[in-house]
């Protein structure tokens, strides 16, 4: 997940060295979010040819349009010129973004807060297209015997999940259990068929008000891609420092 708190402003980069406040050792950030090297070296080659100019909030937005694109996502014109924070919050990253446990009436007023609507939430949540996700985000949900989750997929997925909390915390499970090294509308297909990993996926399709859109990206996935640029267009305008607030970091997890 690499959802910007405050704004695009790069603060997710900042390491436990830069501040004792990093949003990388947020809960929904820690031993999760990974590739900060990948940016890191992408911002030392564009340092070397032209430095002080291109910002780490701007090479992270141009390197989540490539990581759609490398793996047969959608293409979007990336808005360049946003600048890097001085400072990260620790407990903004906390308390504003959402956990693997929320529900609807928590995930739609979250993204409303930043400035995306319930459409938006449902494309972006679409990302879990790809990538995987640890056990202990998804214990509660394959042991709780709940109806919205297909027993076959809860049984397949406890044998790399042990119901105990005390092993396996850090196994992984495909978030897409179909397709999960491409971008496609499966997740959706998932959902409908009550295969979604997270308690947050499977709530996208449980008898409430986004049910209509999840149905209509399972349908038609060329409408999802196009609907999943433009949120991450939105995603990308929200809060960036811009003008003569903030600054062009020359190393991206560190202070200038
Ligand atoms: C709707 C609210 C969301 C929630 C509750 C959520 C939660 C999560 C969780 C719990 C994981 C697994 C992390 C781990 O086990 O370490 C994950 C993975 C991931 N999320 Fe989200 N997420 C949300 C929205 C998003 C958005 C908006 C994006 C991007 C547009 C995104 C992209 C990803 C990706 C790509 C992964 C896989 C990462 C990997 O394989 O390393 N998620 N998410
Ligand atoms: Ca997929």
């Amino acid at each position: 997940m690499f959802l910007a708190l405050k704004g695009c402003d790069a603060s997710i980069l900042l390491d436990e060295l830069a501040t004792p406040t990093s949003e990388r050792s947020a809960g929904p950030n820690k031993g999760s979010v990974r590739g900060y090297e990948v940016v890191e070296a992408a911002k030392s080659a564009v340092e070397k040819v032209c430095p002080g100019v291109v910002s780490c909030a701007d090479i992270l937005a141009v390197a989540a349009r490539d990581g759609s694109v490398y793996v047969g996502g959608p293409s979007w014109t990336v808005k360049l010129g946003r600048r890097d924070s001085t400072n990260a919050s620790r407990s903004l990253a906390e308390s504003d973004l959402p956990s693997f446990t929320s529900g609807l009436d928590q995930l739609i007023p979250n993204f409303a807060r930043k400035g995306l609507n319930a459409r938006d939430m449902v494309a972006l949540s679409g990302s879990h297209t790809i990538g995987q996700a640890q056990c202990f985000t998804f214990r509660n949900r394959i042991y709780d015997n709940g109806s919205n989750i297909d027993t076959g997929f809860a049984s397949t997925l406890s044998r790399g999940c042990p119901a105990s909390t005390s092993s396996g915390n850090s196994n992984l499970a495909p978030l897409d259990w179909v397709t999960p090294n491409s971008f496609d509308n499966n997740y959706f297909k998932n959902l409908i068929q009550k295969k979604g990993l997270l308690s947050s996926d499977q709530v996208l399709f449980n008898g409430g008000s986004t049910d209509n859109i999840v149905l209509e990206f399972s349908k038609n996935p060329s409408t999802f891609k196009s609907d999943f640029a433009l949120a991450m267009i939105k995603m990308g305008d929200i809060k960036p420092l811009t003008g003569q607030d903030g600054v062009i970091r020359r190393i991206c997890s560190a202070l200038n």
